[in-house]
């Protein structure tokens, strides 16, 4: 995926200002800066989920394998199934385990129970939650720990099978048990798809992600390897923050 010149507006307040960035195939992206430097905004732009708040605009573009995703001939739900979320709290339905990861594929149309129950068990695999939860499928999700339910909520995004994961601090919420758990899933799961994650945590960015973007007041400072970012920027403002001048 790439944004070129992407600026985004809430009504007429500016929250980001000419992006360029390209989130590179099988990578991890980590987006870092202080609160409200555009992160979120910049993460939603990538599959169209601004469209879904009042007022947002945009000029600019965002390219997935080469098409615009503002083409008027895409078609949204399918860009979303191609580009999921994951969001800072996790977010089961109020269905059993199975129904969770099942969800997406009924709504596309798969009705076989065999087929079903291949992709559910495939996507809670994918999503290092099969073990915990095999004997347990027609439970609540709502019973699962924190950090299950939100490794449930990365199986409901694997099932649909997309291309590429947004993550929106997926792991603010969880302890460092948990936390843990979903950063060597992030590790894993890029052998299969492109991932982009916002992070506060600046630890966890040089964690997880090959590449790190650096906003600050919804400007793009810098992107580059995330040992170069976090070691040696070319930016004063990056190194001001990834050495905790300011935050
Ligand atoms: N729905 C909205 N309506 C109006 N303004 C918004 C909306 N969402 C975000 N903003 C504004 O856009 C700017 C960027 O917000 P955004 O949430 O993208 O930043 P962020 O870097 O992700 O912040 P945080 O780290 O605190 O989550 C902020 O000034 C914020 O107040």
């Amino acid at each position: 995926m790439e944004a070129r010149e992407l600026t985004l507006r809430y009504g007429s307040k500016v929250a980001i200002k000419q992006v360029s960035l390209p989130i590179l195939e099988h990578k991890v992206t980590a987006l870092i800066g202080p609160s409200g430097c555009g992160k979120s905004t910049f993460l939603r732009s990538l599959n169209r989920m601004n469209d879904l708040i009042p007022g947002a605009n945009h000029d600019g573009s965002v390219f997935l394998d080469g098409r615009s995703i503002h083409d008027r001939s895409l078609d949204v739900v399918d860009l979303r199934r191609r580009v999921g979320m994951v969001f800072q709290k996790s977010n089961p339905f109020p269905k059993s385990i199975f129904e969770n990861v099942a969800y997406g594929l009924r709504v596309g149309g798969l009705k076989d129970k065999a087929k079903l129950a291949a992709r559910v068990e495939k996507s809670l695999r994918g999503a290092a939650l099969w073990d915990e939860v095999k004997d347990r499928m027609e439970e609540s999700a709502l019973g699962l720990s924190g950090g299950q339910q939100q490794r449930l909520c990365i199986a409901r995004a694997l099932a649909v099978e997309p291309e590429v994961l947004l993550m929106d601090e997926p792991a603010s919420a969880l302890d460092p048990i948990a936390t843990a758990k979903i950063e060597e899933l992030i590790h894993e799961l890029k052998a299969t798809y492109t991932i982009a994650i916002v992070t506060h945590n600046m630890q966890q960015a040089a964690r997880v992600s090959d590449r790190t973007a650096f906003f600050y007041m919804g400007e793009l400072v810098e992107c580059g390897p995330t040992e170069q970012i976090f070691t040696n920027p070319h930016e004063k403002r990056t190194e001001d923050y990834v050495t905790g001048k300011f935050g």
